[in-house]
């Protein structure tokens, strides 16, 4: 199991900068001058004394692609509420780089910070357009200043491009997105995402319900993002994990705690994950 480090820690074998190691983006305003984006310690969260999380421990490193697994009523989506402000902790911290405690934040205020979520099903605007989609969200970033004429820069154009390249949607800028496919849809939603530029991106299935074809692009887009960004994915796939995980760090939990963690071969040959997950 990887150390978690307490704000203020350092880790022991790593170099001081490694934030500009991990990922080309350096956070703004966030503290990860010890190479880490987030922090969860000793969380727990009780439902009416049933702890959907039991003292959970977890760190993510900027520029770091997790996957998160785990059987049903493991804690997930509850420790992604936690991470994104729905859901206060009973006991435990939740940092977002070294200082800044996302414990006493409002989730608007998180969202404003720079973590992203996607949830399970797509929420894009149905009557408008991909790229209208895509400059809704980049209205919503709050480091583009909103004047009441609007009229996109030819760079925030270029950035839109680019990101209809990355979903795949190049193409159909000019579709409604209510047309879309249901994978469609979903890389739409991660492209709204990006184009606020979240320092921490939290995925919640991002392939349920896709076809093979989609999951398989969708695979391929993480892999793009790989470095450029931080991000948690949840999943229950365990094929479209395999593929993205690489030899990056898989966490799985039950009970409200992490049970294993270590690259994707290591964790499928843990007994103990065999027993509650794999092996079902
Ligand atoms: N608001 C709530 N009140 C009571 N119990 C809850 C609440 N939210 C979650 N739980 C319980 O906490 C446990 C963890 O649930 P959670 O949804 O976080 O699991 P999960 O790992 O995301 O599962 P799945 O893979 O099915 O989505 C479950 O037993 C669930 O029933």
């Amino acid at each position: 199991m990887s150390e978690v480090l307490k704000p203020g820690q350092r880790y022991a074998s790593e170099p001081g900068d490694a934030a500009t190691a991990y990922g080309r983006h350096k956070p703004e305003g966030v503290d990860t001058s010890h190479g880490a984006i987030l922090y969860l310690e000793d969380i727990t969260v009780s439902f009416d004394g049933f702890r959907a999380l039991n003292k959970l421990n977890l760190d993510i490193s900027v520029g770091e692609l997790r996957c998160i697994i785990g059987p049903n009523g493991a804690g997930k989506t509850t420790m992604m509420d936690v991470i994104t402000g729905k859901t206060r902790p009973t006991t435990g911290g939740a940092w977002f780089g070294q200082t800044i405690d996302l414990t006493r934040m409002t989730e608007y205020d998180i969202a404003h910070a720079g973590i992203g979520r996607k949830f399970q099903r797509p929420t894009v605007f149905e009557q408008h357009t991909v790229f209208e989609n895509l400059e809704l969200a980049m209205k919503m970033n709050k480091r583009v200043k909103p004047t009441l004429f609007f009229r996109l820069s030819s760079e925030q154009k270029g950035k839109i491009d680019e990101i209809l390249k990355l979903i795949r949607l190049n193409g159909q800028e000019h579709r409604p997105a209510g047309l879309l496919s249901h994978g469609q849809k979903q890389w739409l939603e991660i492209g709204m995402l990006l184009m606020q530029e979240p320092q921490l991106l939290l995925l919640d299935e991002p392939v349920a319900g896709m076809s093979d074809a989609e999951t398989a692009r969708t695979a391929e887009l993480l892999n793009e993002l790989r470095g450029l960004h931080s991000i948690v994915v949840v999943e229950h796939d365990m094929a479209f994990v395999e593929e993205i995980a690489q030899q990056g760090v898989v966490t799985v939990l039950h009970e409200g705690s992490v049970l294993a963690q270590g690259t994707m071969q290591q964790v499928q040959s843990d007994d103990r994950v065999i027993e509650v997950y794999l092996g079902r």
